[in-house]
């Protein structure tokens, strides 16, 4: 990785203070709200901490207000109340700033289908003005060498996949060494294999020690790869911290596995259980607060073959149900 020319290191210099201090977070609003010109209130009043070398997760289902919120961060659009500040510095003032250390990959990366993936990386870096143009081409060799697109440079880039597409824009996020990397819905339209490859390599930065913070409306993905979330509805933060906090919040799942469900639903009911759920070859329910020897031994007594009882630990999933009342609508 090259350092930042001294020049830029100097001008920027309350960015590179912050970074002295581990504790400050990469991304603070306070009471952050835009309504649009419709009148829509896209964000309403987020108050937002993102710890330095968190891999931070911004959940939330269509429509949430994710991407308006990202929009504020980078300077893009301008809050309508409230302040936010990018790496210790109030956005979007200091825009000019604070951007030269932020990555970002935001509404898929625009690339041209007839270069090769390292003739768009090159153009892309002949297009910032501050980059020296003598190591461009080993700025760009070690950007691709990074994504794991080191072998396919040379191909067009039509020809690529979309999660070799999605890669070659997080080459291009990471021309320069960053601070801080934003990815909007960086996993939307992959594959299995696609969605793989971009986790391991959000692992892999953020072991680097830099920041990232993605957006997506996948629980499944922000637990696998996420240390901290937040959790958007309606443009409202309903929580946000450690993964392992929120998850601890929730209550985990009673599980019976048994052939004889619908007695054993029954059985559950009579006994108190709360939100019993016929599945195929199990039922599950919200954990009663009493003894669950006792819920098991009248289930035996009652005939119920049970081939499996206990709780299962609680996923993120379950603690967005606990926090919102609902399911998580993961479609689109
Ligand atoms: N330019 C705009 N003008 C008016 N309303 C907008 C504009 N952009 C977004 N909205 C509205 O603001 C709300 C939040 O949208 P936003 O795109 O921030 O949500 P999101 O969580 O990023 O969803 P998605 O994942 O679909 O992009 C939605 O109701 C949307 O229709």
């Amino acid at each position: 990785m090259e350092e930042l020319p001294a020049a830029e290191a100097e001008s920027n210099d309350s960015p590179a203070r912050a970074a002295i201090d581990p504790e400050a977070p990469v991304i603070a609003t306070r009471a952050l709200t835009k309504r649009y010109r419709g009148g829509q209130l896209a964000v309403d009043g987020l108050d937002l901490t993102v710890p330095a070398g968190s891999v931070f997760g911004f959940l939330g289902p269509n429509g949430s207000g994710k991407t308006t919120t990202i929009r504020m961060l980078m300077g893009l659009i301008e809050p309508t109340s409230g302040s936010a500040r990018v790496l210790g510095q109030p956005m979007p003032r200091a825009t000019r700033a604070v951007l030269p250390h932020v990555g970002a990959l935001i509404e898929g990366p625009a690339l041209y289908g007839f270069l090769s993936g390292r003739d768009n990386l090159l153009r892309y870096d002949a297009a910032d003005p501050t980059a020296d143009p003598r190591t461009r081409r080993a700025r760009v060799a070690a950007a691709l060498d990074r994504v794991g697109l080191a072998a396919a440079a040379g191909k067009k880039a039509k020809a690529y996949s979309l999660g070799m597409k999605q890669r070659l824009g997080l080459a291009a996020a990471l021309l320069r060494p960053r601070r801080l990397l934003v990815l909007d819905e960086p996993t939307n339209g992959l594959d299995p294999q696609g969605m793989r490859e971009i986790r391991a390599l959000v692992r892999e930065l953020a072991s680097d020690g830099t920041t990232v913070f993605l957006s997506s409306h996948l629980l499944d993905e922000i637990e696998q790869v996420c240390t901290h979330a937040a959790v958007m509805t309606q443009g409202r933060l309903i929580a946000q911290g450690a993964v392992g906090d929120l998850v601890a919040g929730a209550r985990g799942r009673l599980v019976v596995t048994t052939p004889d469900v619908t007695d054993a639903a029954r059985v559950l009911k009579e006994q108190g259980v709360a939100d019993v759920v016929v599945e195929e070859n199990r039922v599950t329910a919200e954990p009663p607060d009493r003894e669950l020897s006792d819920v098991n031994a009248a289930l035996v007594t009652a005939g119920v073959r049970v081939r499996g009882f206990g709780v299962e630990r609680a996923s993120l999933e379950d603690a967005f149900v606990a926090l919102t009342g609902e399911g998580f609508d993961v479609a689109g």
